[in-house]
């Protein structure tokens, strides 16, 4: 049976409210907030290098996520940058950076990636949520929520309840998959 007791490690706190919405009733997740460096690379290689930071840092199992925003015009970038564009630009420069391309099609990836210990392997697991970038609509609390529209909803992020975010987003997508991983094991 797998250990009901998890340290997520993070600072975001739209990140922990979400993972807390999904996994709150399943395990005891506690936050640890430790400036863990951002690292470079494909998104699976800096979710896994994040998680073995972390787990340096804090006994037992212990959790982290990366956030990707990949846009299909620019081959995927800003990708696991996208922190850095957003601090710089906010999401009305994000969508300003698509003006010269009909192409506003985008994905947001959360990479998790979880460890039962220090020195135990590493299983990182993604969720993908499809959309696009638009004009920001909606309030300014989190991250570039106001200007990713996903596929089909005619809503951003930001103009929906975190319950509603929650039924179709990257984070609860590769929530999903974690729990169901952790189910089995
Ligand atoms: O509108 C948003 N909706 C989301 O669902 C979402 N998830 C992450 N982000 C932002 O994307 C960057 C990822 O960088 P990131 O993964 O390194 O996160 P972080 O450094 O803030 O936290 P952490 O590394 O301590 O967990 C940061 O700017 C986050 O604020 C989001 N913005
Ligand atoms: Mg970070």
């Amino acid at each position: 049976m797998s250990p009901r007791a998890l340290t997520f490690v993070s600072g975001n706190k739209g990140k922990i409210a979400e993972v807390a919405a999904v996994l709150g009733g399943l395990y005891e997740v506690r936050n640890v907030d430790i400036d863990l460096d951002e690292f470079q690379g494909e998104i699976d290689d800096i979710a896994r290098r994040k998680c073995e930071a972390a787990s340096e840092k804090v006994d037992g199992f212990v959790m982290v996520e990366d956030t990707s925003l990949c846009f299909d015009a620019l081959g995927g970038l800003p990708g696991p940058y996208i922190k850095w564009f957003l601090k710089k630009l906010g999401p009305s420069g994000l969508h300003q950076m698509l003006s010269a391309y009909d192409d506003k099609g985008a994905e947001a990836v959360c990479a998790m990636a979880f460890t039962h210990g220090r020195g135990l392997p590493i299983t990182v697991i993604k969720g993908v949520c499809k959309g696009r970038i638009v004009s920001p609509r909606g309030p300014n609390t989190f991250g570039w929520d106001p200007c990713f529209e996903p596929l089909d909803t005619g809503k951003t992020f930001a103009e929906m309840t975190i319950e509603e975010k929650n039924v179709i987003s990257h984070r609860s997508k590769a929530l999903a998959a974690l729990r169901e991983t952790l189910e089995k094991n």
